[in-house]
């Protein structure tokens, strides 16, 4: 059994929350029996390790149905209230949706945890481990849950900013949804400079890795969400990181080169003209000339399987589950 207090809704700690958030608890169930206490939940295995974080898969025992539950320790920067917040307002089919954020209500070290929704699938992350690639009917369909659950987040002035493989998260239905908002920014002006270093490098655009060159200053947060599903995309097809060659461990001397300085990117020449055109408008180095996500949800390409039954990834992770 689990030792985390209470579910409480006012945080301990001070945090800025931005005001252009709509009010929380929009979403987070508060019908009865469903999830009030962390004791009903019983911890069966590790899912994974984050940041600052560990997630396991727990049952609820009494509704007897099966949960992801995140458990981060929280420390002075506040880091995981914002997360909280923005988990707590968001409900779209392309995130991974959040029941519950329980909180310790009385020590300044305490631990938050987010009772999500469990993607039996694991992440994309697992899924190119155990298939190494996609084919492009499975990527377009892909593209278009992540651009759909990105251009709601932007709707709501929310920046990811850590787009990548194992943030991508499937279940048993092989529906991709976006998970973890722990590096994420809410957006209050049109133009703003946030910590440029959260996030993961390698999937980071041109203009957060080297604003000098790329005028990441006056940069839009959202066209560095378009820059890594890009790179996302491109992984799925090749079956390895995209921007070094295979089999080149990502150093960061490396990462920077390929991705600020790095040549035209050359596309695959298996690829088909869609794809490839698409891969080129979201990894335009010049931010301004990148294309946004409301143009990419009419690419040719996005979602051009969209008339037949193809779910996404069902068969990938139906045949390899990882948990
Ligand atoms: N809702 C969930 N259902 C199933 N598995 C999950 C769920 N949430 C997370 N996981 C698993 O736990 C792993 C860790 O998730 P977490 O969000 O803490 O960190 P991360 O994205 O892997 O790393 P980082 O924090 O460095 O970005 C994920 O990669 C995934 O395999």
């Amino acid at each position: 059994m689990l030792s985390l207090p209470k579910p409480h809704s006012d945080f301990p700690f001070q945090t800025h929350i931005p005001a252009v958030l709509p009010s929380p608890f929009s979403h987070v169930d508060s019908s009865p029996g469903i999830i009030k206490d962390l004791s009903d939940l019983e911890k069966l295995a590790v899912l994974g390790h984050g940041n600052g974080g560990i997630v396991y898969k727990v049952y609820h025992t009494k509704n007897r149905s099966f949960y992801a539950l995140k458990v981060l320790r929280l420390n002075e920067n506040g880091i995981g209230i914002l997360e909280a917040e923005i988990l707590k307002r968001v409900n779209s089919p392309y995130i991974v949706r959040c029941h519950a954020v329980f909180d310790n209500d009385n020590c300044s070290e305490g631990d938050i945890g987010f009772v999500m929704e469990y993607m039996e699938g694991g992440s994309l992350h697992d899924v190119l481990q155990e298939h190494h690639r996609l084919p492009e009917e499975v990527i377009s369909v892909l593209a278009k849950r992540v651009l759909e659950g990105l251009n709601y987040l932007h709707g709501m002035h929310i920046v990811h900013r850590d787009i990548k493989p194992s943030n991508l998260l499937v279940n048993d239905k092989g529906e991709v949804k976006i998970a973890d908002f722990g590096v994420s920014h809410v957006v209050e002006g049109k133009f703003e400079v946030s910590d440029s270093n959260a996030g993961t490098c390698a999937y980071m655009s041109p203009e957060r890795i080297d604003p000098d060159r790329w005028g990441g200053e006056n940069a839009d947060e959202f066209a560095g969400d378009v820059w890594a599903t890009g790179v996302v995309m491109l992984e799925c097809f090749l079956g390895y990181f995209p921007l070094i060659g295979p089999g080149q461990r990502p150093d960061w001397a490396t990462l920077m080169c390929a991705i600020c300085f790095g040549e035209k990117l050359e596309m695959p020449e298996k690829a088909s003209p869609e794809f490839q055109n698409f891969v080129r408008r979201c990894l335009e180095k010049n931010w301004r000339k990148r294309a946004t996500v409301l143009e990419l949800l009419h690419h040719p390409f996005v979602g051009r399987n969209c008339c037949c039954s193809s779910t996404g990834l069902g068969d990938y992770v139906l045949r390899g589950q990882v948990h």
